[in-house]
């Protein structure tokens, strides 16, 4: 949605605004009104306390650092007695970030956001307008992607949204320490927060820029890193401490920031809250430090990539258990021909896509050609290439497909994909040959 806008919708009473987040005119120690309510209708949404509202000028600090543009929608029609009007009865967020595809650049990527609906307003369509409104205005300002991380998967199938990335919540035993097979190499430091505060986004940067899938991040996960903000809110959290990795010339090249659950807690377990390695070796040895910490039993951390390399480095791997794994990032294709080009393959190929889309905004068929993992993608019309092998794909099927996490094998097993032997072959030969993706960034 754009900026500073507003639309009325006579026949319900509802009104839908946009506006960045904002400081109160009279007094800049607040957040403006509208803000304030918006937070409140989010807040209310998801379960959460009220923020209080010195807390609130921080969180307008943080939304206008990432961009991000949030549409209320208002009911005019609201009851004697009920709450605040100037608190919306709907609630949307948008920025954009930056998604290593594996290209020779990041892709700029529509990310949506905090979408609430009033329980007293479910079920009548608001997020439908809202949704179909923003990504059809994302589209015609020129972005190929959207991207969100679902409360429950059942809702954003309908919009064109795949499954595109998941992590693993892992468990470690650390009784005793942990033995890892390679030497160390480099130290570690426990960081000072302020310091921590400003390098975390320069290695947050190089790590996004080395591993496919992941996603730049908002301002708040530098301030967490470092305790400033808890995660929920923008209270301090003063339980995480954090420690940084320097490599063998002394640059920072990674951190980790944790928390001890309590001695109440038995076995006494540390929570990683954020760990992010901008190379192989600090990943491995941010764990080592973590995995020696005396008077900790056990390791947890709900973020760790599918494909990690962690228990293959330790000399006992049964030390390392996946308890869970969840999907992180949706992705919805918004332009066919620019998405496919921008991303990154593997080998040599072409294929021919023909994508449905209810919402309409990608469908279409499509010629992706690929040479020495580079492609490019194009419109093709309806009878051209007729002895290219051709796939028939949801909006959403190509969102779980883009990245590889997902076969397109396997997804023309579930149904979700239709295409015969050869395609099949050739999609997963370009899409799913290179690195699993890992995206650690929810927002
Ligand atoms: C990116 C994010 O922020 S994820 C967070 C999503 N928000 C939440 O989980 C907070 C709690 N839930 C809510 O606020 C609301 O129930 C919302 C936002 C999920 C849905 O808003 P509504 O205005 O009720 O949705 P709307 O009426 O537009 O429904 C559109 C379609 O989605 C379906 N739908 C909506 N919510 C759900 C759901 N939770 N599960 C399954 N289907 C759903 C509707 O049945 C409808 O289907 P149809 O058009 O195919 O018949």
């Amino acid at each position: 949605m754009g900026t500073d806008h507003s639309t009325d919708s006579t026949t319900d009473g509802l009104r839908f605004a946009s506006f960045p987040a904002g400081y109160d005119a009279a007094d800049p120690a607040k957040a403006d009104e509208r803000t304030a309510g918006w937070f409140d209708a989010v807040n209310l949404g998801f379960h959460e306390d009220r923020t209080k509202e010195e807390r609130l000028p921080a969180q307008v600090d943080g939304y206008l650092r990432d961009g991000r543009i949030l549409t209320a929608v208002y009911d005019d029609r609201l009851p004697e007695y009920a709450w605040n009007p100037a608190v919306p009865v709907a609630t949307y967020g948008t920025m954009v970030n930056d998604l290593n595809v594996g290209g020779s650049e990041l892709l700029p990527t529509h990310l949506v956001t905090a979408v609430t609906v009033r329980p007293t307003h479910r079920r009548r369509g608001i997020l439908r307008r809202m949704i179909t409104a923003d990504l059809t205005r994302a589209k015609d300002s020129g972005l190929a992607l959207a991207a969100l991380t679902a409360s429950e998967a059942t809702i954003y199938g309908r919009f064109g949204f795949g499954a595109a990335t998941s992590t693993a919540g892992v468990e470690l035993d650390t009784r005793g320490g942990l033995e890892f097979t390679a030497p160390p190499r480099g130290s570690i430091a426990i960081a000072d927060a302020d310091k921590l505060r400003g390098l975390v986004p320069e290695i947050f940067r190089a790590h996004l820029e080395r591993t496919f899938g992941a996603l730049g991040r908002q301002y708040a996960y530098a301030m967490r890193a470092a305790g400033k903000w808890s995660g929920e809110n923008t209270e301090p959290d003063t339980a995480v401490r954090s420690v940084l990795r320097y490599n063998a010339d002394g640059v920072p090249d990674g951190y980790a920031a944790y928390k001890s659950l309590g001695w109440q807690n038995e076995p006494h377990t540390v929570k990683i809250t954020d760990l992010v390695a901008a190379s192989d070796e600090a990943y491995r040895e941010l764990w080592r430090y973590l995995g020696s910490i005396d008077l900790v039993d056990r390791l947890t951390f709900s973020e760790a990539p599918v494909e990690d390399p962690l228990p293959w480095m330790l000399t006992d791997r049964r030390r390392y258990k996946v308890k869970h794994v969840e999907d992180v990032l949706w992705l919805r294709i918004l332009d066919p021909a620019a998405a496919l080009g921008a991303r990154g393959y593997f080998g040599d190929g072409a294929v021919v896509l023909d994508v449905e889309d209810p919402m309409a905004l990608a469908a279409g068929t499509f010629l992706l050609e690929v040479r020495g993992g580079v492609g490019t993608a194009r419109p093709a019309a309806a009878g051209e290439h007729a002895d290219t092998p051709r796939v028939q794909l949801t909006a959403a099927a190509l969102g779980s497909l883009y990245l590889g996490a997902v076969s397109a094998r396997t997804l023309a097993a579930a149904g979700s994909v239709q295409a015969g032997d050869a395609a099949l072959g050739v999609l997963d030969e370009l899409f799913s040959a290179g690195p699993a993706p890992y995206c650690s960034t929810h927002f």
